[in-house]
């Protein structure tokens, strides 16, 4: 498949560059383990102060304790919400994991090489993740592959919009200046990838090990069958 309308690549994380059990069963079970005692040790720093404020908005409960905050919280990571002031605290405790060697950010064994293929190529690499920019940045840095991040371009998380809604892709066509049509999109997740494709853009479904192919958009089972 060769396709060189494609100018921009935006990539999904979990289920496309990087194994679902990486997240759900190292980082989610680290910043689960490490998040109580980070807030309780910094809940004055301003940048966590911030994020603690807006668990307690999105509760709809501006006095709400530390400790119940700190349970909201535990409970949002067990039923993966992907929740804003969630992802940011999340990519700080995460921070600590890389860079004391506790984990790597995984990645299958054919995305850098395509990576820097289509970058030698003159695409353009975003990712777009539910995950924070700090995370995203943080899992291609110290990644298993080496430091990916002078491969991209850019990052979006859900500041931009909510990954299953058309509105966050129509923001992110209009911060690369470039038309939908020429941004391709790849992602597991049917519902992703239909939001994408309603605001015009390409995609493509990346069918790891056990994802399950939709019937409406084309599907590739690794990076390096992606021509462009
Ligand atoms: C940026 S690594 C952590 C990923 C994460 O927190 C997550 O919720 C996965 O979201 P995605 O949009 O990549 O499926
Ligand atoms: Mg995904």
């Amino acid at each position: 498949m060769s396709n060189p309308t494609v100018r921009a690549i935006v990539t999904d994380i979990e289920g496309t560059t990087t194994d679902i059990n990486f997240v759900h069963k190292v980082l989610f079970p680290y910043a689960h383990a490490k998040l109580p005692d980070f807030l309780r040790a910094n809940a004055d720093t301003p940048a966590v102060a911030e994020q603690i404020d807006a668990v307690r908005s999105e509760m709809d409960a501006p006095n709400t304790p530390l400790e119940a905050v700190i349970d909201q919280l535990l409970h949002w990571i067990e039923t993966d919400q992907k929740v804003t002031p969630l992802k940011a605290l999340q990519g700080m405790v995460w921070a600590d994991g890389y860079q004391r060697g506790d984990f790597k950010g995984h990645l299958y064994s054919d995305v850098a090489p395509a990576l820097r293929q289509w970058k030698d190529a003159g695409k353009a690499l975003y990712v777009y993740s539910s995950g924070s920019v700090q995370a995203q940045k943080l899992l291609f840095g110290y990644s298993d592959a080496g430091d990916l991040t002078p491969l991209f371009s850019g990052y979006f998380d859900t500041h931009i919009g909510h990954k299953r809604e058309a509105a966050a892709y129509h923001r992110i066509v209009a911060e690369l200046d470039l038309s939908p049509a020429a941004v391709l999109f790849l992602s597991d997740v049917v519902e992703e990838l239909d939001a994408a494709k309603k605001a015009g853009m390409q995609t493509l479904q990346l069918v790891r090990e056990g994802t399950q192919p939709g019937n409406t958009h084309a599907c590739v089972t690794r990076f390096d069958e992606i021509a462009l």
